[in-house]
């Protein structure tokens, strides 16, 4: 078997085009285009590469940037002051806190500075806690960007068994809760988890995001699963995943790649979280934007 590739490249590019399409119509009626403001701290190179894309994007599909780069001495309560602002900017649409921050920042104390309703990165408990209770409301990027994905493809989600490696905030969890709310069995595993192995060789749907080079080889994956690498490792050949890329697509019937994978997907999940936003500020009925 060779898997087939789950190309977030491509559907992030058609989803954007869709994007950019619906807003040179809409925009003009509305009077103004979205706004998505970036607050990035410090000069971390990594989130310099992220930031970049994100403008970037923005600027293709028709969404205007706020924010910037601010040093990493600036205060909790400069950033607080800032994030304040932009929830009253009538002109932002979406306020997006680059992670990771300094150390001696307060990130969650920051992120909860931000409105709901303009909290594009779902790390608001409010937004948190609408995901648990599976209400509607702004999801984190990754986790929807893989569903997204996931949907694009028709992967059979329900009665399925789904391993999720990882348990972050950002990732694991909340990805967990949608695969869950998608009627998969789900599983988390992590760092304390015994026979990691055992457990991932049961998995239909298995997803990775540690951020370990190498983690997931072909011995760890049922023939036939959908794997899902979530993974993002610089090395010196580049940037790499979690997932033994050659080795599991023997083994797997559809794999993401990285580059080109969840990554891609997540900055086109952004730009339709800060559309959606939008929409709803502007109570806009909204197209399925399917990609
Ligand atoms: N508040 C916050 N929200 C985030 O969503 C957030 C964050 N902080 N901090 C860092 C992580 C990481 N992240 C990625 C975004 C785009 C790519 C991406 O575009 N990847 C491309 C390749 C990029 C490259 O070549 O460097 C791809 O996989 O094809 C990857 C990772 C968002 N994050």
């Amino acid at each position: 078997m060779t898997a087939q590739i789950l190309d977030g490249k491509t559907l992030a590019q058609r989803l954007k085009g869709q994007l950019q399409t619906w807003l040179a119509e809409v925009s003009p009626q509305v009077g103004r285009p979205p706004g998505l403001a970036v607050i990035w701290v410090g000069d971390n190179p990594a989130s310099a590469a992220y930031v970049g894309q994100k403008q970037k994007s923005c600027a293709q599909v028709g969404i205007t940037s706020f924010g910037g780069q601010f040093p990493a001495h600036t205060s909790q309560g400069e950033l607080a002051h800032l994030i304040q602002q932009f929830n009253q900017d009538e002109r932002v649409d979406g306020i997006l806190v680059q992670l990771p921050l300094p150390a001696d920042l307060d990130s969650t104390k920051l992120l909860h500075t931000i409105t709901p309703d303009k909290d594009v990165d779902g790390l608001h408990l409010v937004n948190l806690g609408k995901l648990l209770r599976g209400e509607p409301g702004l999801q984190s990027c990754t986790p929807a960007g893989v569903m997204r994905l996931l949907g694009h493809y028709q992967i059979p989600l329900a009665g399925k068994q789904a391993v999720v490696v990882g348990r972050s905030i950002l990732v694991g969890k909340p990805l967990g809760l949608l695969l869950l709310a998608s009627d998969a069995t789900v599983t988390f595993a992590h760092s304390r988890t015994p026979d990691l192995a055992g457990l991932t060789r049961q998995a239909d749907i298995l997803i990775s995001a540690v951020g370990r080079q190498g983690l997931i080889t072909p011995q760890m994956v049922k023939p036939g699963a959908v794997v899902v690498d979530v993974g993002i490792n610089r090395t010196p050949a580049g940037l790499v995943g979690d997932v033994d890329f050659v080795g599991v697509q023997a083994v797997a019937s559809y794999l993401t790649p990285v580059p080109g994978g969840v990554g891609a997907m997540t900055v086109a999940q952004l730009l339709l979280n800060t559309v959606q936003s939008y929409g709803q500020r502007h109570e806009l009925v909204m197209p399925q934007f399917s990609g």
